[in-house]
């Protein structure tokens, strides 16, 4: 176990299934045990990003992500955009946003294969990601893209966590799918593993719930398993022993279907899990 802490998390070693998020000198926040509230900062501005920041010191939040494909988006426009076009202005605003909040911050770059407003291919999405693992806390890495078991280890060593990801805006994958995919992030030595899908019915819902409930146990690191929409909501309070590390809620703008406001989850969270 402690082994495979040191292989995926670099010097910093990790207990018993959960990860800390968050460099020194900033603060880190575990996930893996009580609930997490993550708010996405979802402008394409760097002003705009500021003012998201500033108002998520004001709630119950224990970090932030930053969708940084609205600002590629807002750069590039729908075309398919150069990393060196954008990596200036992407560093300097996650500079910016390290200094505007005491957060551990996530970099999500989500392309729009995956749902998101970034037009990029392979090679420049991997270097996008990579630059800002070397100044965020912690990066989503796309798993289904061909290169992303090389980007999980580079943003490591970067010095950065990681968080696997998996979107399916169309429907939810069937069980073998949901275990392949996880498999595939768990292979990669991500540190986070996370899927987000569209149920049909209650049982696509409880299908997430089992894989990721299944997951958790058979990889023992923190999972984050969302059936979006409203019919998904339960998923987002279900602890992280059903693959609920953490729970996506906003601030300002939702960045997904189904998202609660972050005082809505942590009222709810304060009653499930207990205030603390
Ligand atoms: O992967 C996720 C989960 C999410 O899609 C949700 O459903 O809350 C929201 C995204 O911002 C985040 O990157």
């Amino acid at each position: 176990m402690e082994e495979a802490a040191m292989s995926t998390g670099g010097a910093r070693s990790r207990a018993r299934g959960t990860v800390d998020i968050g460099r020194p000198p900033r603060g880190r926040v575990e996930l893996g045990m009580r609930t997490r509230v993550i708010a996405p900062l979802t402008s394409g501005s760097r002003d705009g990003l500021l003012n998201e920041a500033a108002a998520v010191g004001d709630e119950p939040v224990d970090l932030v992500e930053w969708r940084a494909d609205s600002m590629i988006r807002a750069l590039a426009g729908s075309s398919f955009a150069a990393a060196s076009d954008l990596v200036g202005e992407l560093a300097a605003t996650a500079g910016a946003l390290l200094e505007a909040s005491a957060l551990p911050l996530i970099a999500t770059v989500r392309t729009s294969s995956e749902g998101g407003a970034a037009h990029l291919d392979d090679s420049e999405y991997c270097a996008l990601v990579a630059s800002l693992a070397g100044m965020a806390d912690a990066v989503d890495v796309e798993i289904g893209r061909e290169s992303a078991p090389d980007l999980v280890r580079e943003a490591q060593r970067a010095g950065a966590r990681v968080i696997a990801s998996h979107h399916d805006f169309g429907g939810t994958p069937t069980d073998e799918e949901l275990a392949g995919v996880l498999a595939a992030m768990n292979h990669a030595g991500a540190d986070v593993l996370k899927i987000a899908c569209a149920p049909r019915s209650g049982g696509d819902v409880a299908r997430v719930l089992t894989a990721g409930a299944w997951a958790r146990e058979a990889y023992d690191r923190p999972v984050i398993a969302i059936a979006m929409g409203r019919l998904g909501g339960p998923t987002r309070f279900a602890g992280a022993a059903l693959g609920g590390a953490a729970t996506f809620a906003s601030v300002g703008g939702a960045s997904a279907p189904g998202q609660y406001t972050a005082r809505e989850a942590r009222t709810v969270l304060d009653i499930v899990e207990g205030a603390q």
